[in-house]
């Protein structure tokens, strides 16, 4: 087996150290060459956006909709400016009529002269767009429910009246000289007509962009891809979206828009919004990475999105979970022997994704019942400590029979080793883990007399037997020289 190779990451940086993902009982494995050919290449369409999207980052608005989020004005600029490092193409904040300090934190942001535009999100409704443009920000994200739902329960305008709302705030924020968006609310729970007659409106009078919204988290990737590809064909300028999770499809909704033809998807960091949320930026850039890993390194500061969602996770006192996209603490650990036998030849094996693009390491858990011999030679070779394979393959066994009577932590596991290793090499019987309890001893016993009984072991006992005699001999040769 190759002891794990050092990777030359494609874009000459150092390999991924900084981002740990903390665990104690893991050893860490250095990255290893990761040309990311993706076999799931998109598909090579011409109305596909996979390659050329943008980023509405917005949890400074939809964000703010999460039931933890309290934001003040430090707060907003240390998550406005980490987007900004991040490389997101727009920052979204909640609407200036939200309140005084809203409308002021918006003056305050817009001032910071960041990279990344700065759009204000509100109702489509000439009272909000005009408190908006005085805010010195870039543009407007106008919203309004089109679904029968929210027609009669919301704001209870008819499609006429929502159609001359529109095109006269568009008309207003423009000759403001200000970017504007127009965004039907719960577009997938709305008439296809109703929609693209409206959008088809606003386009004609020259919005910059418009906006599918699943707001309830109900399409699935085909709906929407459907939905994004039939507006594609009826307006000519861009097309954001913005995709609920509430039955878990809203990074593959905003994956399949980019195919149907979006141009634009907006996210928040760690997916933080109404209810359980939207499209978490983290989980769209692995998405993406897979898709187009050139486009995103070339554009997105992606070493920077464990620092951006442990600062949101810490402003809304939540843990990043354990299963996150490239940050979750057991997003790069392989476990199982077969796996990590493999991912010590080539992490390609079993990675789609390198961590070292991300600044993450990757891990290989050699703890448990389920661990192999590759791995635990890979880790005899970190404590510097070598043995012959067949060596290994006995002190694997003994592993796995105390993970057998009980849970074995990453100090059994290398004492375990280290004792195994001190036995075959000064002819020592010492026990392999010394604190056992009485009961864990008594147990261990019980497995031994079961295991002397099994000719394989006989078998095994002979080679290493044979294998301790043949290093003695080597060794009294080379005193003797
Ligand atoms: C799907 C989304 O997430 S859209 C973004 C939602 N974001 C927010 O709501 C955050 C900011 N919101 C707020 O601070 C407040 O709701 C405000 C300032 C906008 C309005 O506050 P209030 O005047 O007290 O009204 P309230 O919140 O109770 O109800 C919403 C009002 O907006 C109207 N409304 C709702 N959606 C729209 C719309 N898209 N365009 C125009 N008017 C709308 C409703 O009819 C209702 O008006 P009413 O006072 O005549 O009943
Ligand atoms: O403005 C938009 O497009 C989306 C508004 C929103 O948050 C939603 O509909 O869930
Ligand atoms: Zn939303």
């Amino acid at each position: 087996m190759c002891p794990p190779v050092e990777e030359t990451p494609a874009n000459g940086q150092a390999n991924g150290t900084n981002g740990d993902n903390g665990h104690p009982g893991y050893s860490a494995v250095r990255s290893t060459p990761t040309k990311h050919v993706s076999p799931y290449q998109p598909v090579g369409d011409f109305l596909s956006n996979v390659s050329r999207f943008k980023i509405i980052e917005s949890t400074l608005r939809e964000g703010e909709q999460f039931a933890n989020a309290y934001f003040d004005l430090d707060a907003k600029i240390k998550i406005a400016k980490a987007l900004d490092e991040f490389g997101v193409d727009y920052i979204e904040l909640t609407s200036p009529a939200a309140s005084e300090q809203s409308r002021s934190d918006c003056e305050a942001i817009c001032k910071l002269g960041l990279k990344a535009k700065i759009l204000t999100h509100v109702r489509c409704s000439m009272a909000d767009a005009k408190i908006a443009v005085e805010t010195g920000v870039d543009g407007l994200d106008v919203v309004i429910g089109t679904s029968s739902y929210l027609r009669e329960h919301s704001h209870g305008k008819d499609m006429t009246y929502i159609k001359n709302t529109a095109l006269e705030v568009i008309e207003f924020v423009k000759s403001k000289g200000k970017e504007i968006r127009f965004s039907s609310e719960d577009s997938f729970r709305s008439d296809l007509v109703d929609l693209l007659s409206i959008y088809s409106a606003v386009d004609k009078v020259g919005v910059n962009r418009v906006g599918i919204a699943d707001t309830v988290g109900c399409a699935s990737p085909r709906q929407v891809y459907d939905l994004v590809r039939t507006l594609r064909g009826v307006v000519g300028c861009d097309i954001e979206t913005h995709f609920h999770n509430d039955s878990g499809c809203a990074i593959a909704n905003a994956y399949c828009a980019l195919e149907a033809g979006a141009t634009h998807v907006d996210t928040s960091v760690l997916g933080i919004g109404e209810r359980n949320g939207i499209t978490p930026l983290g989980g769209f850039m692995a998405r993406m990475i897979v898709a187009d890993r050139d486009y995103v390194l070339s554009k997105y500061n992606i070493k920077k999105l464990k620092d951006i969602e442990d600062l949101v996770a810490d402003l809304v006192e939540v843990n990043v979970p354990f299963n996150n996209y490239i940050t979750g603490f057991c997003a790069f650990t392989h476990k199982a022997g077969i796996h990590a036998k493999a991912i010590l030849n080539n992490p390609s094996t079993y990675e789609i994704i390198s961590p070292a693009d991300f600044g993450m390491s990757r891990y290989v858990h050699f703890a448990s019942r389920i661990t192999g011999w590759n791995a635990i030679k890979s880790r005899a070779d970190q404590l510097g400590l070598t043995m012959t394979d067949a060596e290994y393959k006995e002190c694997t066994a003994e592993i796995k029979k105390m993970a057998d009577i009980k849970k074995i932590t990453l100090d059994d596991t290398d004492a375990i080793i280290r004792n195994f290793h001190h036995n075959q090499v000064h002819n020592t019987n010492k026990p392999l883990l010394p604190d056992l309890t009485k009961d864990e001893a008594e147990k261990l016993n019980q497995v031994d007399q079961k295991i002397e009984s099994v000719p394989e072991k006989r078998q095994l006992d002979a080679t290493v037997e044979a294998d301790a005699e043949d290093r003695a001999n080597k060794k009294t040769r080379s005193t003797a020289a």
